[in-house]
């Protein structure tokens, strides 16, 4: 794992931006096309309003979240409404948006659709994560009823996961989707996920999700 320490807030989600802009432009112009999987939650929209006017082929870029919860789009809960609001606007509303939502009851209605979009942009080019201070990464949560299954290196790429910290049923990236991403970055904010993230480093993914991802991710920290 790389640790990177940033004088403040404002310009760690600055750089960080222009740090995926820059990558998706790299894959883009040897690839064609590139794919970009994000997190939701309160922490990364600053990165999403900098990285929305970036000047690329946005056309050409499929968008993902890491993981969704179960709610409709009219939820302040939905993951996929603060994309739109935030990420797919300007430059960036030319890109494909992947969803990871369909209207249904339940994540399993859904889920086989949902995961051959998905699979339709694997690897991902650009995987930027958020972590929780109880070490779960995208809804990958400690105790969560199918964490076992998500974490093995044979598991779909999309898994429905409930957990009680989580709220309402959610749908998560797998942990080899994950690990199969091209470059890797990690935003979190706060002495309480930095603790949580250097507590997460010494312990196993069952216990500590994040940690499936550790080796190959790039951290970048702000108080
Ligand atoms: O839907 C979600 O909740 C996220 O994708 C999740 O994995 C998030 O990144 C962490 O919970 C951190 O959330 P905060 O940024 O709100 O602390």
């Amino acid at each position: 794992m790389e640790f990177h320490s940033y004088p403040d807030r404002e310009m760690m989600m600055l750089r960080l931006a222009q740090r995926i802009s820059s990558e998706l432009g790299e894959t883009l112009r040897s690839s064609g096309r590139a794919s970009l999987s994000v997190p939701g939650g309160t922490t990364p929209g600053p990165v999403f309003d900098t990285l929305s006017g970036a000047e690329l082929d946005w056309a050409n870029v499929a968008v993902m979240l890491n993981d969704e919860r179960w709610v409709s789009e009219d939820s302040q809960r939905s993951n996929t409404r603060l994309l739109r609001e935030r990420l797919l606007t300007g430059r960036a509303a030319a890109a494909t948006l992947v969803p990871l939502y369909a209207d249904a009851p339940t994540p399993e209605d859904a889920i086989d659709d949902l995961a051959e979009g998905v699979s339709a942009h694997l690897p991902i080019s650009v995987l930027l994560l958020g972590m929780g201070a109880d070490m779960h990464t995208a809804s990958l949560f400690p105790g969560a009823d199918n964490l076992e299954q998500a974490l093995r290196n044979d598991a779909p790429p999309l898994m429905a996961m409930r957990a009680n910290a989580a709220g309402e049923p959610r749908i998560t990236l797998t942990a080899p989707v994950l690990k199969s991403a091209l470059r890797v970055h990690i935003l979190i904010t706060g002495a309480e996920k930095r603790a949580a993230l250097e507590k997460a480093a010494k312990l196993p993914p069952l216990e500590a999700p994040v940690a499936c991802i550790l080796d190959q991710a790039q951290v970048h920290w702000a108080e």
